[in-house]
């Protein structure tokens, strides 16, 4: 069994009550509040600037230039493509670039962010691959499953974002990154596995809670 299959059967029931938040449900149907999606829409760019650092430690711990040039092509579409999405967004609501970048973190999106920074970081490749891999497959399969309903992908204010996320490019993205998480982990001993299934669903809770805190607008309990 490749260790994608794995992870896959692991993930299924998070997965599920991701798919299942209210959050995604009303991005789909186009009826969440315009202001919790305000607030995810800023985190999200804070979360994104950490997330294409990983690309760039990627790119220095890959072992051959191929796998560096893919690197190197996430960090460039993280920063040009998908972050263009949130600017376009921010035009809307009325923040510049500066704003987004200047916004402070809540503690869902700092303990996400440095969470994967540090296995990044400290880990190898494979560590790092296991951490930012449930961010690109999860938002993915919501994008394709949200991308099914009727007329979702052409909503005047959420079908842009629908249609991010369930496009080809952002779709190899995710492959890419499932195909060498399993080149990498072959032949590999039980317990080097157990550990990156560990940091992968570790992520992919904490791609659950960042729904919850965006829905709950949630910043610091104690400055409120
Ligand atoms: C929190 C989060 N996870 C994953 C993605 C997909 O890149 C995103 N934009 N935000």
């Amino acid at each position: 069994m490749k260790f994608s299959e794995r992870l896959h059967e692991k993930l299924l029931p998070i997965w599920r009550k991701n798919h299942d938040h209210p959050f995604v449900q009303e991005i789909g149907n186009g009826t969440l509040d315009k202001e919790k999606f305000r607030f995810y829409m800023i985190q999200d760019y804070l979360y994104l600037i950490e997330y294409a650092k990983l690309f760039a430690i990627g790119a220095a711990k890959a072992k051959d230039v191929e796998t560096m040039g893919k690197f190197a092509a996430m960090l460039d579409s993280t920063l040009n493509e998908e972050m263009s999405l949130h600017r376009q967004y921010g035009e809307k609501f009325g923040i510049t670039p500066k704003e987004f970048e200047e916004a402070a973190p809540s503690p869902t999106t700092l303990a996400y962010t440095h969470y994967m920074l540090h296995v990044g970081q400290n880990g190898t490749l494979a560590d790092l691959v296991a951490a930012l891999l449930p961010c690109a497959w999860s938002y993915w399969e919501i994008g394709k499953e949200l991308s099914q309903i009727p007329g979702a992908s052409e909503h005047e204010f959420y079908g842009e974002w629908i249609k991010m996320y369930s496009s080809e490019e952002f779709g190899q993205v995710a492959q890419w990154c499932i195909d060498l998480l399993d080149e990498l982990t072959e032949e590999k001993p039980e317990e080097e596995l157990a550990h990156l299934e560990e940091i992968f669903l570790n992520t992919t809770r904490f791609e659950y809670m960042f729904w919850e805190m965006s829905y709950n607008q949630a910043m610091w309990p104690t400055d409120e």
